[in-house]
């Protein structure tokens, strides 16, 4: 195995050659691992650690920062006899007196993720398994040493204690910042761990735990650890925050910092012409890190490319990609959001599925535009793992486990930046960042899951052209990035799919969808089916039977529902477009992938079109993804304003941007739908003013948003008489679930609301009201507010949490509601009371009172206005039962009636 330290261009010293020396069984486990000679990372920090020393180290990604403070760890538990063995003696004799002993914990490692905490342990294991064997039994230093692991989600802080009960001893805890803090607070307490003789303090990923917020978990930590100990942090990126910490944990720290050394070769004679230090460099030198420029909706094809051919950037001949090998490779692909990354999941794994088996929920054909022959057999062979925080711990543990362990075909990793620190995977080969991250200081980490431990892999980053000022940006911080040119596809696709859409029209002869345009829009259980005034023979676009069918249906779709099928040929490429020079510059190397653009987006469109759930999915995906970019560091770079709006929904498979307050000035680019207005002008049907304002929505096509709105809402632009330019529809409140389970329950919440619209038009009919219900579907739809909620919500999490808001809204209303009628109640019986004199009023008026106001009493949802109530009510009673007694003693008249009903429920 090629060593680290040659990655970097150092000569390192061999592990007997420190100038400290490592116990035999650290010296043999490193033999067995492979590992000869030190990276510089250790070099450095292995010794300062020995000499007692704090250290901050800071060393590019898969520099092997890891064993750097593992080794020391395991060397000061050795050497640390007598304090800590003599604990253990009075441990054992408390033990004896029928008390738990008390764990000595030797080091603390603290990780920002499950995953990084797992993986160190999985380092420790071999170094603590060389410690059982029987050659070594005879050293006196030698001691089976404990390491346990200690994260949130998985296992319960029950479970914790219990595994902590049932080992005899604890010699290394590592675990997340909130974990760890609950555990301490459990055990010191009741002396089941104490940290008296701690020797090591480890926070990894120091700045990244600062970062998420985790400082006040590290320092409620820190409190509970002794002032004589050895303190290390490690990152790949030390922020300024750091300093806090540093502050904080650790005592006149040693700062190391691994230099990147570059050496350049002249390719002819393959000598080094020249050496430079490159101090700020913060990935690999083995790493092949490049940047393709492209547009948003061009990012699915880019992927599909990069994932079947991920040598492409190192080929000067364009390939046939289905030939190419991604036999066992691992690729990272790395998005901003959880609701991107099971959006993108759930594409990549519908790409990969024979189209001939895609089915309705009702089991008929799923048709969508055909693909590439060949690609998705291509597809079908890769493992699709999708991580994010969002997912519950164990789903998470399995699928990242299912990564690691495909061995049998490339797999692909989608994830958020939940994976980008410190995980470990030496066959990852290549990392895709889709969106490049937040924090530019996670670009490095990101990148660094390929090209680890001195092996080489390539990183590739998308951007827009008006993102393009980021390479620059990025070079100064340390991570220099090359232009990814690949070879054009172009020409494979086009017979790759000229080849798919013959073999799908010869096997079925009805109803292929067109390419370019997705496909022909049903609304099945309209009253009037618009589709059948458009003949069957009419061309997809044929203006003057769309037009009758839009005057059809002009009334009976709800506005919200309404959406144009766009006319994928026609958008201008904003490549050609852009206005800043310098991404005008770095477009010169885009990738041309337009061919494949060409067929994939029409394709994302009509599979989103045809599945609820994938459209709630991708709607969620671009709200999210709207509200991340806002977010980035870097704002000079990533603008929101500077956003493509076509090409965004066009990349998520919408053609209609989601309500929310970032677009809500933005429409879809008139040119999205100009084929259509090409169209409606050239076959004439349309009015010369039609014309002109089609050539006006053209030449304004990117600048003019009122001219935009007029295209995409046609219903609230298009009375009779104006100019009228949509031609199809899409309600997407008909988009069906291909799942037949929830297919079902949706049309049967349909047909129950339409039975319940039904019975109470017939009601107010026959209650001589027939205006105050509208009739059945004619009725506006209101947007019910949850929906709406969970709709525009960014992630599953919070559209739940939007869900039970809205219901908690609703409830509150409500109750508020029937406390005021209660109240009304109240003044009204207050008010008879008072007009009939009090107790001496008749006993109707008392009887009255009272049970008005015990009717307000019970129907009260306020506690505190319910019990004042209830003793108004309980009055009224009184008074009540008191004005009967005193008529029956005056007249000697028993009047039962009188009498009856002097009481009510609930009051008591
Ligand atoms: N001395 C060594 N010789 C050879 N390989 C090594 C050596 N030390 C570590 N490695 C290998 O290098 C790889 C990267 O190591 P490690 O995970 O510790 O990197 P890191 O610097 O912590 O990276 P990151 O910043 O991403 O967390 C691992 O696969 C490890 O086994």
């Amino acid at each position: 195995m090629p060593s680290p330290g040659s990655a970097v261009g150092s000569l390192t010293p061999a592990w007997t050659e420190l100038p400290v020396a490592l116990h035999p069984t650290t010296l043999h486990t490193l033999s067995v691992l492979g590992f000869e000679r030190c990276t510089p990372v250790q070099t450095a920090t292995i010794p300062l650690f020995l000499e007692h020393k704090d250290v901050v180290a800071e060393a590019v990604t898969g520099s092997g920062k890891t064993l750097a403070f593992v080794i020391p760890i395991l060397e000061l538990l050795l050497r640390r006899g007598t304090t800590a063995e003599a604990a253990e003696a009075g441990a054992a004799a408390r033990r004896l007196g029928g008390k738990q002993p008390t764990r000595h914990v030797g080091a603390m490692i603290i990780t920002p993720t499950r995953e990084l905490a797992k993986q160190i342990h999985a380092v420790f294991q071999p170094f603590l398994d060389t410690l059982r064997l029987p050659q070594f039994r005879d050293d006196p230093l030698v001691k089976p040493l404990s390491c346990q692991v200690f994260v949130g989600g998985e296992a319960t802080m029950d479970h914790n204690l219990a595994s902590i009960k049932a080992a005899r001893r604890l010699d290394v805890v590592i675990g997340t910042p909130g974990r760890v803090q609950e555990l301490l607070a459990r055990t010191c307490p009741t002396q089941l761990v104490s940290l008296k003789h701690l020797e090591m303090l480890v926070l990894d990923e120091g700045d990244q735990l600062l970062d998420l917020g985790f400082d006040v978990s590290i320092r409620a930590i820190l409190h509970w650890l002794p002032k004589q100990r050895r303190t290390g942090l490690f990152s790949a990126t030390m922020t300024d925050g750091v300093q806090h910490l540093v502050k904080a944990g650790l005592r006149n720290p040693h700062r190391v910092q691994v230099t990147v050394e570059r050496q350049h070769v002249d390719s002819a004679t393959g000598h080094v012409v020249a050496s430079s230090k490159v101090r700020e460099q913060r990935i690999p030198t083995t790493l092949d890190a490049r940047f393709l420029t492209c547009r948003l909706d061009e990012k699915l094809p880019a992927l599909i490319q990069l994932l079947l051919d991920p040598d492409a950037a190192s080929r000067d001949a364009p390939p046939d990609p289905l030939t190419l090998s991604a036999a066992t490779r691992k690729t990272i692909v790395f998005m901003s959001t959880c609701a991107q990354v099971e959006h993108w999941g759930r594409v990549l794994r519908l790409l990969a599925q024979d189209p001939a088996g895609l089915t309705h929920a009702d089991g008929s054909p799923r048709r969508l535009p055909p693909l590439p022959a060949g690609l998705w057999e291509r597809l079908a062979s890769f493992h699709v793992a999708a991580l994010h925080g969002q997912l519950e711990p164990v789903k998470r543990t399995k699928i990242y486990a299912s990564f690691i362990a495909h061995m049998t075909g490339p797999a692909v990793l989608l994830c958020t930046d939940v994976a980008a620190r410190g995980l470990d995977l030496d066959d990852v080969d290549q990392v895709i960042q889709v969106d490049p991250p937040h924090d530019p200081a996670q670009f490095a980490h990101r990148c660094g899951r390929a090209a680890r431990g001195g092996r080489t892999g390539s990183a590739v980053v998308m951007l827009t052209p008006e993102e393009a000022v980021y390479v620059p940006f990025m070079k100064n911080r340390g991570v220099p990035l090359r232009p990814f040119v690949t070879p054009a596809w172009d020409a494979w696709v086009a017979t790759a799919t000229a080849t798919a859409t013959a073999t799908a029209t010869a096997s079925a002869s009805a109803d292929l969808p067109d390419p370019n345009h997705g496909a022909v829009v049903t609304a099945p259980q309209r009253p009037t089916a618009w589709r059948e005034l458009i003949p069957a023979d009419a061309a997809p676009w044929d203006a003057a039977a769309a037009a009758a069918a839009e005057e059809a249906v002009r009334d009976a779709l709800p506005t919200d529902a309404v959406i144009l099928a766009p006319d994928f040929a026609a958008d201008p490429d904003p490549l050609a477009t852009t206005a800043d020079p310098a991404a005008a510059a770095l477009t010169q190397s885009a990738p041309i992938l337009g061919a494949l653009r060409a067929v994939v987006s029409p394709w994302l469109y009509a599979a989103t079109r045809t599945d609820r759930d994938l459209l709630d999915r991708s709607v969620r995906a671009l709200v999210s993804w709207t509200r991340a970019y806002k977010e980035h560091q870097a704002t000079f770079i990533f603008r929101l304003k500077n956003i493509h709006v076509g090409t965004l929904a066009r990349g998520f498979g919408l053609i209609r941007l989601p309500k929310m307050p970032e677009w809500s000035d933005a429409a879809l680019p008139a040119t999205f739908f100009g084929r259509a207005q090409a169209t409606l002008s050239s076959t004439g049907t349309g009015t010369d003013a039609d014309a002109d304002a089609n050539a006006d929505a053209n030449a304004g096509a990117d600048t003019d948003a009122q001219t935009h709105t007029d295209a995409v809402a046609p219903r609230r632009h298009g009375a009779k008489g104006t100019p009228r330019r949509c031609v199809h529809f899409v309600d997407t409140l008909r988009v069906p679930y291909v799942d037949p389970k929830r297919e079902k329950q949706r049309l049967y919440n349909l047909a129950r609301k339409a039975a319940d619209a039904a019975t109470a038009a017939a009601a107010a009919a026959a209650a001589g009201q027939p205006d105050a219900v509208p009739a059945a579907g004619t009725k506006r739809r209101r947007p019910d507010a949850a929906a709406r909620l969970a709709q525009t919500a960014w992630s599953e999490q919070k559209a739940k949490k939007a869900v039970r808001a809205a219901k908690r809204t609703l409830r509150e209303q409500r109750e508020a509601t029937r406390d005021r009628a209660s109240m009304e109640a109240l003044k009204e019986a207050r008010a008879t009371l008072a007009a009939h004199g009090g107790v001496d009023a008749p006993g109707a008026a008392a009887r009255a009172r009272a049970a008005a106001v015990a009717a307000a009493a019970q129907t009260m949802t306020d506690k505190e206005r319910k019990r004042a109530a209830v003793l108004e009510a309980k009055e009224a009673v009184a008074d009540w039962k008191e004005l009967v007694a005193s008529r029956k003693r005056s007249s000697g008249v028993v009047d039962d009636s009188q009498g009856k009903g002097c009481s009510f429920d609930g009051l008591d």
